[in-house]
């Protein structure tokens, strides 16, 4: 069923200088409005035009100037993206023909569109399902082949597909017991609470193997947020440049280099890291650099790992014991660097006033750096990533959220059963678990939290 709306547009590319960009325009105006400035030589009209057609022409503007020389695509409802009429026009990568063409279109009365609402459309108008939209998202977002991998699959509707057999298991129970209550003196083949619990366990199984991919499959799509930290001068921003082998930090001898943070993308075996290169954390009267130790305190407490660096040449000061205190409660390594010198720090004295990894490396020498991506892919358990990648995995925490839900409600439900619970009763249990899948897929959940996960889409998706 198509929803009447009213016609939007929107930058489809990124902004700044490109070979080509797209002007996105959906609704039902869409053909008539970019037929107001486009020209073909042979003057055929874009209203006319076939659909799923590519049509060469120009954007001019209300007096005949020529804006661009363009392409523009036709797809006419229900066959495009969105599942409305759509015209997209492929225009030169400039900000000016972009900006001129986008500001034409959107003088004709045309809505500039909100973050992620072609995506929306095409959800509301049955494309695609929220698990869908929401992968969409995710291949625009994923830094490694493996994310990417698996942002793929969920939008190819892996999991839409898993959830269905499962929700539609729930149903013939369910329907069974509907049918017992309406119609109880009715003879028919109805499940006995043997077979009920049997179903419903083996639904409560299938949820349980989605959820054991649920660690693993979060990490690979967010990535985690690493922060590395220590003094200043013992390496940090050499550690961070060691990790993505390339010179992307500025290195220096002076104590107070690094002022601004820094971060970088690595990928360590498929796994995201999103790194944090900090100014050292020290007692100073400079300004920029009293801002930057603040920061570097606040990033601390927002990232899921610390890598504290010491500077095994220097001998142990009083203020390590107190940085290993601040990040006491945090996942953390701590990282004796200048392994390549004669050192002053004893390892094994370190190792046992701490109770985490402790790792000897020479960042400038490139030492020990692949031991630190196995010891952080082990501390997050994610050593065997490769193996452990399934058709189907949960990497968003509101579908973990909404498969626990419906675990515990069927867990309630098989208990309930097997108390001998009167059948109606235990339908309410089954119900939720149903409603609780359908919020992975969008068919039970409330407009207000469909806006909100669309709204935190990109313009023009
Ligand atoms: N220029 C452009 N490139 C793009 C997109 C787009 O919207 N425009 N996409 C957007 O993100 C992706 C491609 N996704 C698309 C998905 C469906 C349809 C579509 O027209 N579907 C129709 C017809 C299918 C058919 O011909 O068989 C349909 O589903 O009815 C178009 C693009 C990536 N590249
Ligand atoms: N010998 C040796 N020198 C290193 C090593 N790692 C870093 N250095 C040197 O230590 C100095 C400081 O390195 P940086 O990476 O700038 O240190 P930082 O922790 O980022 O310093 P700030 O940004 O000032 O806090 C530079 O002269 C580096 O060349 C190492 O593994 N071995
Ligand atoms: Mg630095």
């Amino acid at each position: 069923m198509l929803l009447v709306a009213d016609t939007i547009a929107a930058i489809g590319t990124a902004l700044g200088q490109s070979g080509i960009a797209i002007v996105r325009v959906s609704g039902p105006d869409s053909l008539k409005t970019v037929d107001k400035y486009f020209i073909s030589p042979k003057k055929n009209k874009v209203t006319k035009m076939d659909k799923n057609t590519i049509n060469y022409g120009h954007f001019h503007d209300e007096n005949g100037e020529v804006i661009d020389e363009v392409l523009v695509s036709v797809f006419k409802a229900p066959f495009s993206y969105t599942g409305e009429d759509v015209v997209e026009i492929n225009c030169h990568g400039g900000q000016i023909p972009i900006k001129k063409i986008l500001t034409k279109v959107l003088e004709s009365g045309i809505r500039l569109a909100e973050p992620g609402e072609f995506t929306k459309r095409a959800f509301l108008n049955g494309k695609l399902d929220l698990s869908q939209a929401e992968a969409v998202m995710d291949l625009i977002s994923a830094k490694t082949d493996l994310s990417h991998d698996m942002a793929n699959k969920q939008a190819a509707g892996n999991l839409s597909t898993e959830v269905k057999k499962v929700r539609d298991k729930i149903l013939e129970v369910l329907a069974n017991i509907e049918a017992t209550i309406d119609y109880p003196d009715e003879q028919f083949d109805s499940m006995s609470v043997e077979q009920m619990v049997s179903k419903l366990s083996e639904v409560e199984g299938r949820i349980q193997n989605l959820l054991k991919t649920a660690t693993t499959g979060k990490l690979v799509r967010e990535g985690i947020k690493t922060v590395i930290i220590g003094e200043p001068n013992v390496g940090k921003s050499s550690l961070l440049n060691a990790l993505t082998k390339e010179n992307r930090a500025i290195v220096t001898d002076i104590p107070g280099t690094t002022r601004d943070v820094l971060q970088e993308n690595i990928n360590v075996k498929g796994v995201p890291l999103v790194v944090l290169d900090t100014a050292g954390i020290r007692e100073t009267s400079d300004k920029v650099e009293k801002i930057g130790v603040k920061r570097t305190k606040e990033y601390i407490n927002t990232s899921d790992l610390v890598l504290y660096v010491i500077d095994g040449s220097q001998n142990w000061s009083k203020e390590n014991d107190l940085i290993l205190e601040l990040i006491k409660t945090k996942p953390r390594i701590v990282i004796i660097n200048k392994s390549d010198l004669p050192q002053s720090v004893d390892i094994e004295i370190v190792k046992g006033k701490v109770d985490c990894d402790v790792l000897a490396i020479s960042a400038e020498k490139s030492k020990g750096i692949t031991q630190l991506e196995d010891r952080i892919l082990g501390l997050f358990e994610v050593g065997n990533i490769k193996d452990s990648s399934h058709e189907v995995t949960i990497s968003n925490i509101r579908h973990e959220m909404a498969l626990k839900d419906a675990k515990s409600s069927l867990e309630d439900s098989i208990n309930a059963l097997k108390c001998e619970n009167p059948v109606d009763i235990v339908s309410i249990d089954i119900k939720d678990a149903w409603q609780s899948l359908g919020k992975i897929t969008g068919e039970s959940l409330s407009q207000n939290l469909i806006d909100e996960i669309f709204s935190r889409f990109c313009l023009g998706k």
